[in-house]
């Protein structure tokens, strides 16, 4: 296989997979592993030509503008209703990789309880047992030096890790000591070192993170690097690049069920023709929290009022398409801490250093999180979960379907009993020298994903609805009281930081902490929940098969079928849903004889 022009494909294909980032290439690598079935991937944009900010950690958190140049989707959001209307910028990859070439390389998974409440919502097998094994399937770590797990208690558990995976995971290169005061500060408060918090889905605690980095040469380890690289000479391998896929065309079967025959592109970026190619067995869809969504709803599954609105003709009114959608938000609250620069060996000569130990291997201050329950992030955690409880649905759009309302009560059942026997984390705290970092990990709030148009190249409206309820504003509010407890800390107090300027310690009653709240969240990148997996009853798009409902040969790959955004960094969790995603598919009739009997 090669990378071909449209004019070059074959004719039909058995596989189709829409999206070569983190979860299509995994999917669209596995499913190829087996010569005879012929699988072709279509991505939007290109590949990438090992810039260094795509290649080089350091600048792993758009420190060498990534996410504004060529490889980046450059979304923005809808205006932001509930946090002074503000609009949000929103970077994603459009390159062979997806995210997975831009994003922070922080790899963890989230804990027990995330995946659980996922079986719990309807979902059989992809509780943490379930997804255990995958997440060691895609992972090769690197376990750390004897020197370096003495020197800074580099712990890990090596029975819930993998090796040779294909995605390199190891501990960043250069551990500044300003780190080891983080977790110092979070004993002082009473919190647990967590051995291997990144791992064992014990994650609530303090622990070093691994990134998805590779331990020998230092650079990014992603999924081209990891699934498309090892694929792309097989000859059953393709991959139509710089190319948007429009819509899937379905049709009525012989036994009365919706099928998709074929899919629709348009190639050039857009620019160029519109044309289809055909499809025999299965259409995945991995296109990302964003697209996926747009794609179901410009094909004519999605809400029928919304479909019409456009002029499209519903084929599945499926109305949970586009609708829960969640990601993580964070605050910047701004001190200074005069930690020595590890920049002693800057620029391309750092890099060029072999073998590569310089400061551009790894991510500059942030290598140590935190993931807090809510009992101690806020002195009033009862009576938020008790209000949260009592809540009708009133926070929701008043166009919000019974059926996704359903799911969201369903949901909330399952946030507040994680929240409350503290088995699921509510903030995530990170300390760099420029500021304390923190993120809401289970946001209430639910927002949506919805076509502005029926032109498939309009970006699609990205509504996150932060802040709509004022529950999660309150948690934020309590964040910031609570970063401030780190900061009083011994141990932080020791390195001499400067008084906080953002919001600054006047600022200290609900009224100002909400207000500097609503101006400074953003989003920390982890878009997903837009095609659900729960069922049809609760709002849900897709099964736990991963097949959209009402069509039968039709599957959603990628961070859109999480029904709740787990308390972590999502990428790992992506890989995982793929990869087990493949063996179910793998597992299913029609791949394992070219024929289905009954659909
Ligand atoms: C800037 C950033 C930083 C992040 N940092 C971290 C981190 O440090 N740690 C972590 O764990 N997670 C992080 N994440 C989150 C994580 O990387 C993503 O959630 C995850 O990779 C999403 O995977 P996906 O398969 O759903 O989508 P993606 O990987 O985004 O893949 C979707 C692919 O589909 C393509 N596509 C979209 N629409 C179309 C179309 N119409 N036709 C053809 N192709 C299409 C896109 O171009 C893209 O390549 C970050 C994300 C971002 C964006």
């Amino acid at each position: 296989g090669t990378y071909y022009n449209a004019s070059d494909l074959r004719n039909c294909y058995d596989y189709i997979v829409v999206g070569a980032g983190n979860a299509g290439l995994v999917v669209a690598n596995r499913l190829s592993e087996d010569p005879r079935v012929k699988v072709l991937v279509i991505e939007a944009g290109d590949l990438d030509q090992g810039e260094d900010y795509i290649k080089i950690p350091r600048f792993g958190a758009n420190q060498g503008g990534a996410f504004q140049s060529q490889y980046s989707w450059k979304y923005s959001s809808a205006p932001q209703e509930f946090i002074n209307n503000r609009i949000i910028s929103v970077p994603a990859g459009k390159v062979v990789g997806g995210s997975t070439a831009l994003n922070a390389l922080m790899w963890q998974r989230g804990t027990k309880a995330d995946y659980d409440a996922w079986e719990a919502l309807g979902n059989p097998g992809w509780g943490w047992d379930g997804l255990l094994p995958y997440f060691k399937k895609v992972e090769n770590f690197a376990a750390p030096e004897p020197e370096r797990v003495a020197a800074y208690n580099l712990t890990y558990e090596p029975s819930v890790r993998g090796t040779g995976g294909p995605i390199s995971v190891s501990f960043g290169a250069v551990l500044p000591e300003f780190n080891k005061k983080f977790i110092d500060s979070f004993e002082e408060l009473g919190f647990a070192k967590e051995k291997d918090g990144a791992g064992t889905g014990d994650a609530i605690g303090t622990f070093w993170t691994p990134t998805s980095v590779d331990n020998t040469s230092k650079e990014r380890s992603y999924a081209k690097t990891g699934y498309f690289e090892p694929a792309v000479d097989r000859e059953n391998f393709d991959a139509l690049l710089d190319t948007i896929v429009t819509k899937v065309i379905t049709r009525q079967n012989r036994y009365g069920k919706r099928e998709v025959t074929a899919v629709e592109f348009a190639t050039q970026g857009g620019a160029g023709e519109r044309k289809t190619i055909t499809v025999s067995r299965e259409v995945i869809l991995s296109a990302g929290a964003m697209q996926t969504p747009k794609i179901l709803q410009l094909s004519g599954i999605g809400p029928q009022s919304l479909l019409s609105q456009h002029g499209i003709s519903t084929v599945v009114n499926l109305p949970g398409v586009g609708q829960n959608y969640q990601d993580h938000t964070f605050m910047r609250i701004l001190q200074n801490i005069p930690v020595p620069p590890i920049d002693d060996v800057a620029g391309a000569a750092g890099w060029a250093q072999t073998p590569r130990t310089g400061p551009w291997t790894g991510m500059q201050h942030i290598n140590v999180l935190n993931f807090a329950p809510l009992s101690k992030v806020s002195d009033r955690a009862e009576s938020i979960l008790t209000r949260y409880a009592a809540q009708s649905s009133g926070q929701y759009l008043p166009t919000t379907d019974a059926t996704v309302i359903s799911g969201y009560n369903k949901q909330k059942a399952q946030i507040i009993a994680g929240l409350r026997d503290n088995t699921l984390t509510s903030t995530e705290v990170i300390l760099s020298a420029a500021a304390i970092i923190t993120y809401n990990q289970h946001p209430f709030s639910r927002g949506e994903v919805k076509i502005v148009s029926d032109d498939p190249l309009d970006h699609p409206s990205l509504d996150f609805r932060y802040g709509a309820n004022p529950l999660d504003l309150e948690i934020h509010a309590d964040s910031v009281r609570f970063a401030r407890t780190i900061m009083d800390t011994e141990a932080i107090a020791s390195l001499n930081p400067a008084e906080e300027t953002s919001p600054g310690r006047s600022v200290t009653d609900d009224a100002g902490l909400i207000e500097w709240s609503k101006n400074a969240i953003s989003t920390i990148f982890h878009s997903c929940g837009t095609a659900a997996m729960m069922p049809l009853a609760d709002g849900g798009v897709v099964d736990s098969e991963l097949k959209v409902y009402g069509v039968s040969n039709l599957r959603v790959v990628d961070a859109s079928v999480v029904p709740i955004v787990p308390g972590t960094h999502i990428q790992a969790t992506i890989y995982a849903i793929a990869e087990k995603a493949s063996d179910i598919i793998k597992n299913s009739e029609v791949y394992q004889t070219g024929y289905a009997t009954s659909s």
